[in-house]
């Protein structure tokens, strides 16, 4: 219930839209009443008392009115549709903003797939609560309000034979509802599971093909769509065996009026046969919106279901201090880690206990085996996590406490994956810094040593990447993304394993460049190629998640010690 008001708050953004259908609906329904009126008058006026002069004019009348309802249908229609696609837009745009705000623990615990559901199907469906829950739920009642009048009016008892199925009709929607919403959770958690399949076999084509694992990863594409296919079906069968009964159950209202009716109309003359025949028109508008509200219910258990997945990302608890906590007036550069430990799962320890003390322009690599926690010492740096003990310190404020938009856009973060966006190169640039020269952003290809390739492609800069920049070379990704980092002139700059795909030669050029760079920030740099750390100010050997030994390159190889080891 609190979903449903929930879902009709959004109607309060657009109360003249809202006000509008709910204004066309109600004057298309009380027009209702004009055929039933209308055969009475024949019946019982025209025919019966042979009054040929009304003839043309009360058809007249009718015709009119009927076709004035269908205009007002007509606009309903048309507004409704603007109305519901205004709020599904702001809903939609509401969601991805809020999923853009979500920590990156939320994303790892979900699929890109149930994202994408939530986000593409599920704020439609839940929207329909709100339009048809107005169109048709309120003309509904509406409609079956004035009907009632209107037979009430006529004869009280015939009603009331008419109805009398009326409590079998709300007690078998009812239990539709009831037990509809798990069948509901079954669609949309399986529509879920299949997009998230699809969108790992797309990532990952290269990786099917070239291991020509088609036929498995065809399997289980099966087996998910299948689930859909059989989630369907469950609700489907049930929505076959109970409209068709409601609808049974109500028609059979229509023979118990007519038996009654003709039993009155002989016995007692208190039903004429005008009220017979209005019964018999106004039966059918009296029953369609109970059909169209029966339907409606429908239509709600999906739409709860899916609101309930669109509340759930909407009210989870965002990145804290994204754009609030403290933004001082520079950052000049100075990191410490006092004592943090760290885990992305409760009770397995990722980082333990490390303690180090950075100053503005050094350089500090770390260097371990795979595993060891390397990335994870970056990722809380940007504030990506927290740590659990201990904290970081920024020119001696805590990471916590700055506010991470002012952070992140000091900071220059070259991630282990290249990633790059399905755009212009010099979109994927931009990035960095909007509004950023031709004449910056070559200086940062010159520096990341990618000047070269990107003028010799015929469209130089306006050269789209491709999905994930899958239209550059590994390398290529690279120093863009190195690039990308260096046109920020950040005062911190983060690369992971950024040379890993480059050429010796190249790695040399781009650590000449980045050594120039390096002079006025703090960098960080993961790598596994050892000659790319021997440079730096400070080597720290992480080994699950400690830091074993720390120094200048020189200094390690004097220790002898798992330093010395790795150089192999
Ligand atoms: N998002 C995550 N959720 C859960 N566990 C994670 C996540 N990211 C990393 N891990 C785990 O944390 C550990 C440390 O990972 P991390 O990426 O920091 O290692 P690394 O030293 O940088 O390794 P490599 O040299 O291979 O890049 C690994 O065991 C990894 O499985």
């Amino acid at each position: 219930m609190a979903i449903l008001l929930r879902i009709f708050r959004n109607v309060g953004r657009y109360p003249a839209m809202a006000l509008g259908v709910l204004f066309l609906a109600i004057g298309s329904t009380l027009l209702v009443l004009v055929p039933p009126l209308m055969t009475k008058r024949f019946l019982d006026v025209i025919i019966k008392d042979l009054r040929g002069d009304l003839i043309w004019q009360t058809a007249g009348l009718a015709v009119g009115a009927i076709a004035l309802r269908q205009v007002m249908v007509m606009g309903r229609t048309v507004l409704n549709t603007a109305f519901e696609q205004r709020v599904v837009h702001d809903l939609r745009q509401e969601l991805f903003d809020k999923i853009q705000r979500m920590p990156l623990r939320f994303f790892d615990k979900r699929t890109s797939g149930d994202i994408m559901s939530r986000v593409g199907s599920d704020v439609p469906a839940m929207e329909k609560v709100i339009i048809q829950g107005i169109d048709q739920g309120l003309s509904g009642i509406i409609q079956i309000a004035v009907i009632l009048a209107f037979m009430l009016y006529q004869h009280v008892g015939l009603t009331l034979v008419t109805l009398a199925p009326m409590p079998l009709v709300a007690l078998i929607t009812w239990l539709y509802s009831k037990f509809g919403a798990p069948r509901y959770t079954r669609v949309a958690e399986a529509s879920a599971d299949l997009n998230a399949s699809l969108h790992d076999s797309l990532a990952g084509i290269r990786q099917i093909k070239a291991y020509t694992v088609e036929p498995e990863k065809l399997l289980e594409f099966s087996e998910k769509s299948d689930e859909v296919r059989a989630a369907q079906m469950h609700v489907v069968r049930a929505n076959a065996v109970t409209w068709p009964t409601v609808s049974l159950v109500a028609e059979s209202g229509i023979v118990i009026m007519l038996a009654m009716g003709s039993y009155w109309l002989i016995t007692d003359g208190s039903v004429t046969i005008g009220v017979i025949g209005a019964f018999l028109f106004a039966w059918g508008y009296l029953f369609e919106p109970i059909s169209r509200l029966s339907q409606l219910g429908k239509t709600f258990t999906s739409g709860l279901v899916s609101g309930k997945r669109v509340y759930e990302v909407l009210d989870d608890v965002e990145e804290s201090n994204l754009s609030e906590g403290k933004t001082p007036d520079e950052l000049i550069g100075n990191v410490e880690f006092d004592q943090v430990h760290f885990g992305y799962e409760k009770d397995e320890p990722i980082v333990r206990g490390v303690n180090l003390s950075v100053k503005k322009g050094q350089t500090v690599a770390f260097v371990g085996p795979t595993g060891s926690g390397k990335s994870t010492l970056l990722n809380l740096l940007t504030g990506f996590y927290h740590p659990e003990q201990g904290r970081i310190l920024i020119d001696g404020v805590p990471v916590r406490e700055l506010s991470k938009k002012w952070l992140r856009q000091r900071m220059g973060f070259v991630t282990q994956e290249s990633f790059l966006f399905n755009t212009t190169l010099r979109q994927n640039l931009l990035l960095a810094k909007q509004g950023a020269t031709d004449e910056e952003i070559w200086a940062a290809l010159e520096a990341a040593n990618a000047a070269d390739f990107v003028r010799e492609m015929p469209e130089g800069l306006d050269t789209v990447t491709g999905e994930r920049g899958a239209k550059l070379s590994g390398g290529q990704r690279q120093r863009i993304s190195i690039a990308r980092a260096l046109l920020k002139n950040p005062p911190i700059l983060l690369l992971d394993e950024a040379t890993s795909a480059v050429d010796n030669e190249t790695e040399r050029l781009i650590q000449e460049a980045l050594g120039r760079l390096r002079d006025d920030r703090t960098s960080f740099v993961i790598a596994h190629r050892l000659s790319t750390v021997q440079d730096a100010d400070l080597i720290c050997v992480l080994v699950a998640g400690e830091i074993v030994e720390q120094g200048t390159h020189e200094e390690l190889l004097a220790q002898n010690g798992v330093y010395a080891g790795l150089q192999g």
